[in-house]
């Protein structure tokens, strides 16, 4: 039997630097060949050891053994961790690696061993845990058995239990929180039970609750999901990236809390939407958790009442602007590159808009970036729009449009309609004719006072009498489609849905703001006000509703639907910049989805049950886009590219016999 002892006398502790702390293993080789090999042993081995960062630093073949031999002889219980985990064990050469997805590094990484685990702590971490899920065996050779009763249930049976209890709660808020805690507990229980139940589970998570959570976060925060960067962080913001656990970290969802759905300023509150939307971005598409980052970044807030508030957990100051403000967030884009690489997906998401578009316009071509409001919400609504078409059987050029609205998803929505009409041969200007914006001051026209006009509206003013009343602009202008993103809850009146009906046989109607209670109307009063011939897509999920014996079924006109998807490309594949054409392609694939079964329903956008399908389909359309126009980094490109891709999604099954301790470190 091997002397255990033995091999960790002789770990030397290494500061490689100051900031990180490695131990490293040496030994002779005759202590190794006495290492066990029977299974049990090796699982020990294994557990004992938590092999933290790979790369060759022990250039010496008889310590490389040490590495090699006990690695190579768990490999048949390693094939079960994770991708990224099994490229290590198969590869005994230590001076080259070939990844899974194709690309090969030399000497980047090295092995070492870390400290003891103890059973409690596999109990404790998320990502080990399994509950009462852990087999006899696991129980025995973790050493917690006794620590948890003695049935042992399937991931199946504990996710009912989980979906009884939520059923049994009295509000969506402690639902919420049941969820994130469950979140903290174990990560794979929490992805089964959103990815089984997403219909029931996806408006708990993510938009309407996660809004009313924003709003109450000072109250319920429990354990940290993210990083938190203020801006007396600046000039050191390199540091607090480094204090995230995580290495190989793909996709970062990053906001300054400014403009929180349609609630406004929630300051550090607003660190809820970069949780929910990468918890989305595993659920839906299946980027694995691992790889996800939500960041908020304080600024501190405008918001008098959370700065008044006892439990407000952001910094108590009105927010930074100018030119410390740009300073900060330039040091953070350098600070994400440099901890993660370029590769590494930086989403904006809910800025003011002020920022929102100068930060994109800044970084668009010097980062892989995009803003989520903006494009993603962009291109789910041409989806619908496309979608819609097939039911009113016109053109998308033979629509007038009227965006209630003339903010980052407006004008986002106008210019990717722009883009698609040109596709369809019409010329940019003739394009921007049939789209008109009203904003909070009214009808967006060009003779408003010097300076009323941003550069993105102004684009779009037509030459017209000012008209202040949406109502009457809509009788003025007459459109097909009127699409809400004002954040202004029940601004479509029964009198305006009533006017819409009066000249379109069957209009569209998006109500696109979020949370619920900002919706522009609800699906009931619009079927109810046009006699159930609108088409209608809401931005949070209303149920379905009957209507003289007819069932009507409202699509979720969310950017839900397209950037787990674009995310799965990008990080599957390497994608370094994200163009506009990206997201044409993904409206496009999104609207294809949609069956005529579903129109028949009046669903414009793809059950939410098959998302995982149609987030796939949009990954891999967008790769294809991707390698033509050689902006893939990860080479050669794969022969099947929507196979290649469904082999990464994550998938919500507990599938290691041992707890997935290997963890990457990119070399600084
Ligand atoms: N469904 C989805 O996927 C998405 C939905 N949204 C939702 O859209 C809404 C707006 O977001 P976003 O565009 O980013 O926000 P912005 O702040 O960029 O834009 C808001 C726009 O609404 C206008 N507005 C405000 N009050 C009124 C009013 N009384 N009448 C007419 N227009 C008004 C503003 O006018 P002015 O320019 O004069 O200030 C501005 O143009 C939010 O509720 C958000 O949740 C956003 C992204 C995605
Ligand atoms: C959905 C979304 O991104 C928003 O409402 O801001
Ligand atoms: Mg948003």
């Amino acid at each position: 039997m091997f002397d255990w002892s033995t091999l960790r006398d002789c770990i030397l502790l290494k500061r490689r630097n100051a900031k990180k702390k490695v131990l490293r293993l040496s030994t002779t080789q005759s202590n190794i060949s006495n290492i066990g090999s029977s299974l049990q042993q090796m699982v020990t081995v294994i557990n004992q050891f938590e092999i933290m960062l790979v790369k060759p630093v022990v250039r010496s073949n008889q310590i490389r053994q040490v590495f090699a031999w006990p690695l190579v002889q768990c490999s048949s219980i390693l094939t079960q961790c994770s991708t990224t985990e099994r490229t290590i064990v198969s590869s005994t050469n230590q001076k080259e690696r070939t990844f899974l997805d194709g690309h090969k590094k030399h000497d980047k990484y090295f092995m070492t061993f870390r400290r003891f685990i103890t059973g409690h702590e596999i109990l404790l971490d998320r990502h080990t845990n399994k509950g009462t899920a852990f087999s006899i065996e696991e129980r025995q050779i973790y050493r917690i058995h006794g620590l948890l009763p003695p049935t042992v249930t399937t991931l199946e049976l504990q996710a009912d239990r989980i979906m009884e209890n939520l059923r049994n709660m009295s509000d969506d808020l402690a639902r919420y929180i049941a969820l994130s805690a469950l979140q903290d507990r174990n990560e794979k229980l929490f992805y089964r039970v959103v990815m089984e139940y997403t219909q029931e589970i996806m408006p708990l998570v993510y938009t309407p609750t996660v809004g009313l959570a924003c709003q109450k976060y000072g109250l319920i925060f429990s354990k940290p999901k993210g990083l938190f960067i203020t801006i007396y962080d600046k000039g050191h913001i390199d540091d607090v990236l480094m204090n995230w656990p995580a290495r190989d970290v793909r996709v970062i969802v990053v906001t300054d809390g400014e403009r929180i759905l349609g609630l406004g300023d929630l300051g550090c509150n607003g660190m809820g939407i970069p949780v929910g939307k990468l918890s989305l971005y595993t659920a839906l598409a299946g980027v694995a958790p691992e790889y996800c980052l939500p960041i908020t970044l304080d600024v501190g807030t405008n918001n008098e009442s959370l700065l008044n508030d006892k439990y407000y957990l952001g910094l108590r100051q009105k927010r930074v602007t100018g030119k410390e403000y740009d300073e900060f967030i330039d040091e953070f884009m350098q600070a994400v590159v440099k901890q993660f690489g370029q590769e590494c997906l930086i989403q904006f998401e809910d800025f003011a808009n002020r920022n929102a578009f100068r930060l994109l316009k800044k970084y668009r071509d010097n980062y892989c970036t995009f803003n989520d409001d903006i494009q993603g919400t962009a291109s789910v609504a041409l989806a619908g729009i496309l979608a819609s078409l097939r039911i009113t059987k016109r053109k998308l050029s033979d629509n007038v449009f009227v965006f209630y609205g003339a903010g980052e998803a407006s004008i986002g929505m106008s210019n990717l309609l722009v883009f698609a009409m040109e596709n369809e041969g019409i010329p940019v200007e003739e394009a921007r004719k049939k789209i008109y914006l009203v904003d909070s001051k009214g009808l967006v026209v060009k003779n408003r006072p010097a300076g009323g006009l941003s550069e993105e509206k102004n684009r779009y003013a037509h030459e017209h009498e000012p008209i202040n009343k949406l109502e009457d602009v809509i009788k003025t202008i007459k459109p097909s489609f009127l699409i809400g993103a004002s954040g202004q809850g029940s601004a479509f009146t029964r009198e305006i849905l009533e006017i819409m009906i009066s000249f379109n046989k069957r209009p569209v109607i998006f109500a696109l703001s979020n949370p619920t209670s900002k919706a522009e109307c609800t699906a009931r009063e619009a079927y109810e006000a046009t006699k159930g011939q609108c088409v209608f897509a809401s931005g949070s999920p209303f149920p379905k509703y009957v209507y003289n014996d007819q069932t009507y079924v409202p699509g979720q006109g969310n950017n839900s639907y397209i950037f787990p998807g674009v995310g799965l490309s990008i990080v599957t594949c390497g994608i370094r910049h994200v163009p506009d054409e990206i997201f044409y392609i993904a409206a496009k694939t999104l609207s294809e989805q949609v069956t005529n079964e579903d129109l028949s329903v009046g669903l414009v956008y793809p059950p939410i049950e098959k998302i995982r399908t149609v987030s796939r389909k949009i990954a891999a359309a967008v790769a294809e886009y991707a390698y033509e126009q050689k902006l893939a980094a990860f080479y050669p490109k794969p022969i099947d590219l929507e196979k290649f891709i469904e082999e990464k999604q994550y998938i919500a099954e507990y599938e290691c016999a041992l707890p997935p301790r290997w963890s990457w470190e990119k070399e600084k």
